[in-house]
C-alpha cells in the first residue's frame, strides 16, 4: 500500500481549503503527521480540524512533513514564508502561487533544496481540477511521484517543461473557471435580453454549460466535433456561431487576447 503523505499547508482559503479538502476526502494525506497554517482560521476549518485530527496553527518549530504546501497570496509571500524556512529545509516544497517564481520563493525561504511549482485550479474542491506541474532537476523521481500524488488527488495533472510554462497554465486552466463562470453569465443576460424570464435564462445557462462540461468529461469526441454535432447546416446554433467564429473569429480573437493578459499578469506577479 502506498504510504499517506504528510503535509504542512500555509494558506487554507479558497485553493488552499480545495486541495486539503479534496486530499482528506482522497486518504492522500496523514491527518495526525499533518500541519495547517491560517492565523484567521474560520469556523468550517476549525471544524474540519477537529473531525480530521490534523493540527491546526501549531507552532511551525520542529515540524517535520513530507510536504510543505505554499498556498497563501503571491503579494504576501515575502512576508509570510520566513516562518516556514525551518520546515522547507527538509520538506518537498510546492507553490500553487500564481507568479510566485522559484527564485523568489528560495529567497524567502532561505534557498531550501527542494521546490516545485503547481498551479491547480478550483474545481479541485469537486475532484474535477487540473494542475499544472513544474519541478526542476533538484526534485527527484520520488518527489515528482509525491507531487503527483498530491494533486492527482484533486483531479488531473500535467507536467510542463519549464517554469516559465507554469504562467502558461495559470492563462488557461488556472484562472480558466471564471473564464466559463463568465461565459454562463453572459449566456443568462443574453437570455433575459431575449425576453426570458431573468430565473429562467440563469437555470438555462448554467444547466447547459455543466450539461456541456459533462460532455467534456465523459464524452471522448474532440470539442470541434461535439461543436460539430450541436451545429445543424443552414439551422440556429450556425446563425450564433456566425457571430461568435465567423470571419473576424471574434471569440478566438478574445480569447488570446485573455490568456496573453493572465500570463503577462503571471510574469508581472513574478519578482
Ligand atoms: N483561487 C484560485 O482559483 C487559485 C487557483 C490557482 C492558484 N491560486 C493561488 O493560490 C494562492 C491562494 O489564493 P486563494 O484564492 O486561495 O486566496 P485566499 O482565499 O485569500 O487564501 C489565502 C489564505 O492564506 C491565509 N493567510 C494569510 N496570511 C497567512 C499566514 N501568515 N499564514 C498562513 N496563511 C495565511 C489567508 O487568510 P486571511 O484571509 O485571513 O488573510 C487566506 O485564508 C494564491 O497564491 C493564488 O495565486 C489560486
Ligand atoms: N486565481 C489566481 C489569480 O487570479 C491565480 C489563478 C486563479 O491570480
Amino acid at each position: 500500500m502506498t504510504k499517506e503523505i504528510s503535509v504542512a499547508l500555509v494558506g487554507a482559503g479558497a485553493m488552499g481549503g480545495a486541495l486539503l479538502r479534496g486530499w482528506l476526502s482522497a486518504g492522500t494525506i496523514d491527518p495526525a503527521a499533518s500541519a495547517v497554517f491560517d492565523p484567521a482560521a474560520d469556523a468550517a476549518l476549525k471544524k474540519l480540524a477537529r473531525r480530521h485530527d490534523f493540527a491546526l496553527n501549531p507552532s511551525p518549530e520542529g515540524i517535520s512533513v513530507d510536504a510543505l504546501v505554499l498556498a497563501v497570496k503571491p503579494q504576501a509571500a515575502a512576508s509570510v514564508l520566513p516562518a516556514y524556512a525551518a520546515i522547507a529545509r527538509s520538506a518537498l516544497v510546492i507553490s500553487v502561487m500564481a507568479g510566485m517564481s522559484l527564485a523568489a520563493i528560495g529567497r524567502a525561504l532561505g534557498d531550501p533544496p527542494r521546490v516545485a511549482r503547481a498551479m491547480p485550479n478550483l474545481p479541485a474542491a469537486f475532484g474535477a481540477g487540473v494542475t499544472g506541474l513544474y519541478a526542476p532537476a533538484t526534485v527527484n523521481a520520488h518527489g515528482r511521484d509525491v507531487i503527483d500524488r498530491l494533486m492527482a488527488a484533486t483531479g488531473e495533472t500535467v507536467w510542463v517543461r519549464s517554469e516559465e510554462e507554469i504562467d502558461f497554465v495559470t492563462a488557461v486552466s488556472g484562472s480558466g473557471p471564471a473564464y466559463f463562470f463568465l461565459l454562463t453569465e453572459a449566456l443568462a443576460e443574453a437570455g433575459a435580453a431575449l425576453g426570458l424570464e431573468k430565473e429562467a435564462a440563469q437555470r438555462l445557462a448554467r444547466a447547459t454549460a455543466s450539461g456541456a462540461g459533462a460532455m467534456l468529461a465523459a464524452d471522448p469526441r474532440s470539442p470541434a466535433d461535439m461543436r460539430k454535432a450541436v451545429t445543424s447546416p443552414g439551422g440556429t446554433t450556425a446563425a450564433a456561431l456566425g457571430v461568435l467564429d465567423g470571419d473576424a473569429k471574434a471569440l478566438r480573437r478574445l480569447m488570446k487576447e485573455a490568456a496573453a493578459a493572465a500570463a503577462k499578469r503571471a510574469a508581472e506577479l513574478t519578482e
